[in-house]
């Protein structure tokens, strides 16, 4: 992987001997690609600083347009994702998983994918992200009038793509807040706009912790580590409505979410729709779909969408099994 394409990682002041900050901090090929593929554009130049205290004497206010959200457009709703005929294999098995994925996704949509386990649902939204673990072998990509397939994944992320894995990865020595504030920086900057300091950046992140119930403690914990199954989920809810995506892909977002959590997710995520924003939801059961209203459900089967329709496809999935949709 490219120099360039390893991001350093932040270091919260209580890291034990961090490396110098003018060097970049050497991972193994593994934890590079990891952090890269999860957290492209989260990440930005190593820095050593004073985390602020959670819990400022002043909260200064910062509005997310002008903390650097894009501003709303009008007219009407552009396609914002255009997959066409999209194949791909596993890079190093050549195992083919994805056989002509054809979906448009136009602003202001929420795109339910389902599908049996194995047809390629992750593979789906891993390939979209870029993982390297995959190839592609055919087909196009279009994310906002731009080839989607010849960015690198940090570029996707950039471009405004979010994908919010199945597993969340932990990320030992780095806190929460670090994290967010530098993968929010680094957006900035791509946006010519000036870093936030800590503390504006708290004012900016913590009533969209409160948003989805989230404990401001975790704020000052490390990524994900020591974190329950829901507790990262919503953890990487709060990545999301930090990093304002234009398309956020969440992968079983609902998997391990107690009927609470499910709610305050599920409501986060209604939250963060605008008519400029898409969602991308891959879930296996009908109960997300009750509180985030898809326009499209789509099933896939053997790497490919075998149905679209709207809800009442999941809900005929649900009654029916898969046998209902089978095309084999
Ligand atoms: N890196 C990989 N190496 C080998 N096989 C892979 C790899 N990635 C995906 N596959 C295979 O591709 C198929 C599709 O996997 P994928 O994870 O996309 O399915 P899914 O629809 O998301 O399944 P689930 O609902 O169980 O999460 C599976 O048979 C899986 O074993």
């Amino acid at each position: 992987m490219a120099l360039a394409f390893c991001p350093s990682l932040p270091f919260s002041s209580s890291t034990p001997s961090p490396p110098s900050p003018s060097l970049p901090l050497r991972t193994s090929p593994t934890d590079s690609s990891l952090i890269t593929i999860l957290a492209p554009h989260r990440i930005g130049r190593l820095s050593l600083r004073t985390r602020p205290p959670l819990r400022p004497k002043a909260v200064v206010a910062v509005d997310s347009l002008a903390a650097g959200g894009a501003a709303p457009r009008s007219g009407p709703p552009r396609v914002l994702l255009e997959v066409k005929d999209l194949k791909a294999v596993v890079a190093e098995s050549r195992q083919e998983i994805l056989r002509g994925i054809n979906l448009t996704v136009y602003e202001g949509e929420v795109h339910a994918v389902m599908g049996k386990n194995g047809s390629g649902k992750s593979t789906l939204s891993k390939v979209l992200v870029g993982h390297p673990d995959y190839e592609v072998t055919g087909g196009s990509v279009i994310f906002k009038g731009e080839n989607l397939l010849e960015m690198e994944p940090e570029e996707r992320s950039h471009a405004g793509i979010f994908m919010s894995f199945q597993t969340p990865v932990e990320i030992p020595g780095v806190s929460n807040f670090d994290f967010l504030n530098m993968s929010y920086n680094a957006r900035r900057k791509k946006r010519g706009l000036p870093e936030l300091p800590p503390l504006e950046f708290y004012s900016y992140v913590s009533p969209k912790a409160a948003a989805i119930n989230m404990d401001l403690r975790f704020l000052d914990r490390n990524v994900n580590e020591g974190f329950s199954g829901g507790e990262k989920k919503r953890n990487e809810i709060l990545q999301l409505a930090v990093l304002e995506a234009d398309l956020a892909i969440l992968d079983e977002i609902d998997s391990g979410l107690d009927v609470d959590a499910l709610q305050d997710v599920a409501k986060a995520v209604n939250g963060l729709l605008t008519p400029n924003n898409s969602v991308l939801i891959i879930t296996h059961y009908q109960r997300l779909l009750d509180y985030i209203k898809p326009s499209y459900v789509h099933i896939m089967e053997d790497g490919t969408i075998v149905r679209t329709g709207d809800v009442s496809l999941a809900k005929q999935l649900e009654k029916e099994g898969y046998r209902a949709f089978s095309i084999s």
